[in-house]
């Protein structure tokens, strides 16, 4: 795609394409930007009805880890470019794609691929860009894995190689938990590798997500610019709050800065990336990227003048971005509550009374107790204020099953 592009019209052999792969909630909002500068959005996911195809211009339902199934799409809907949204695709495919000068992929292909394994990214930083991580070891079987966990030693965190959102993360105290975290990670993996990473505990003071854009300036070159560190809670390994800004010591926010910089320009491309942090007085540790919008980033749609997915929409686009915080912010999660197909939510309107707050309702078609539905956002003068009416907000928004 050249750049600056010029905007065709939808629908027309003129428009300017973007496919999506994964359409939930973060897409959903990427593609809202995307119609904004009248994109034709291709909206893909493994199931019908995700968010993100609701607000496409079309939509596909296949296994994106499935690379003939991938390329077959690419070749039907020729897209300008290709812009990953969750990690369980056929990423090597597309690095062969890319290789081949028939797609252009968000980042890059090769990012994509580096950050969807644990592994990956993990050898990148701390081997080959010799930043600070946590120490680690690798595991094929529950054999390796107590080893590996002696050598870390305790507490440690097990992860499946390849999972997102926490799923098949555990907290291991002894060795005595060994048995459980391998059969858990083996229940969560995303992709059944059959292989996980062991993690040190790191006792951090707070954890930040740091969006980092490399967008295009007016000459043509990438710039890399940062929003305002975002804070958050975790609850097993997914996200339940977030604020906007985290206040940081100035030491700790350049190595902040200095960390998320070198790893972004390592993995390279145009667009946003959520460089995730561990931070203890002026000490900051990488735990991993991802290299599109992030969840803890759905503040943004409240606390800045663009929001993260406004400005991943236009930093692939090769237009400039603004990255600055309009008022500080938190957002909150509303989980389904319930097991269930088309659930409803009740309390909307209460929630909305709550001062300087919005709501998002994602509409997944299915809900799970723990899947994430919607989000609670809210503004304020200062940051606790605001996560405290976000929180309450959320917690007026009532799942409930209809039929
Ligand atoms: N080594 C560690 N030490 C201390 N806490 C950790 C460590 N690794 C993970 N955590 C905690 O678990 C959370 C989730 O971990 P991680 O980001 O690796 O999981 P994930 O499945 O990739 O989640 P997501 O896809 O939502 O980013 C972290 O944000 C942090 O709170
Ligand atoms: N931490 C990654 C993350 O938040 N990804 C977001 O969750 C969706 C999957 O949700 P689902 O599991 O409810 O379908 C993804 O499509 C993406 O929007
Ligand atoms: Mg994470």
């Amino acid at each position: 795609m050249k750049t600056p592009v010029r905007f065709g019209t939808p629908l027309s052999p003129n428009a300017t394409r973007v496919m999506l792969l994964g359409s939930g909630e973060l897409g959903k909002e990427v593609i809202i930007s995307l119609q904004r500068l009248g994109v034709e959005v291709i909206a893909v996911d493994r199931y019908a009805d995700a968010p993100g195809q609701q607000v496409a211009h079309r939509a596909h339902v296949i296994n994106m880890a499935d690379g003939d199934a991938l390329e077959a799409l690419i070749a039907l809907e020729k897209p300008d470019l290709v812009v990953p949204e969750i990690e369980a695709i056929a990423t090597t495919r597309l690095m062969e794609l890319e290789q081949a000068g028939i797609v252009t992929v968000i980042p890059t292909a090769r990012a994509t691929w580096l950050t969807m394994n644990r592994e990956g990214i993990r050898r990148l930083v701390a081997e080959e860009l010799q930043l600070p991580t946590s120490p680690y070891r690798f595991a094929d079987s529950k054999a390796e894995l107590q080893a590996a966990c002696g050598e870390i030693g305790f507490p440690c965190i097990v992860k499946p190689v390849m999972s997102s959102s926490g799923k098949g993360q555990s907290k291991l105290d002894s060795a005595a938990d060994v048995d459980a975290a391998w059969d858990y990670a083996a229940a969560g993996s995303r992709v059944d590798a059959g292989r996980v990473i062991v993690e040190g505990f790191i006792d951090f003071e707070y954890e930040i997500t740091l969006l980092t854009v490399r967008s295009m300036d007016a000459s043509g070159a990438v710039v890399t610019s940062f929003c305002e560190p975002i804070g958050h809670i975790q609850v097993n390994g997914d996200y339940v709050e977030s604020w906007q800004p985290h206040p940081m010591q100035p030491i700790a926010l350049e190595n902040a800065r200095k960390i998320a910089k070198d790893v972004t320009d390592n993995l390279g491309g145009r667009g946003l990336f959520g460089v995730e942090l561990f931070v203890k007085g002026d000490m900051v540790w990488f735990s991993e990227v991802s290299p599109r919008p992030h969840d803890t980033g759905m503040v943004t749609m409240a606390s800045q003048v663009q929001s993260e997915f406004e400005i991943h929409a236009k930093a692939i686009l090769g237009l400039p971005v603004d990255v600055s915080l309009k008022a500080p912010g938190a957002s909150a999660v509303i989980y389904g509550q319930h097991d269930a197909k088309g659930i409803a939510f009740d309390g909307v309107a209460d929630a909305l009374r709550v001062p300087g707050v919005d709501i998002r309702l994602f509409g997944k078609p299915e809900s799970f107790a723990r899947r994430r539905m919607g989000v609670a956002l809210a503004v304020a003068a200062d940051i606790e204020t605001a996560r405290s009416n976000a929180k309450l907000a959320a917690s007026k928004v009532i799942p409930v099953i209809t039929d």
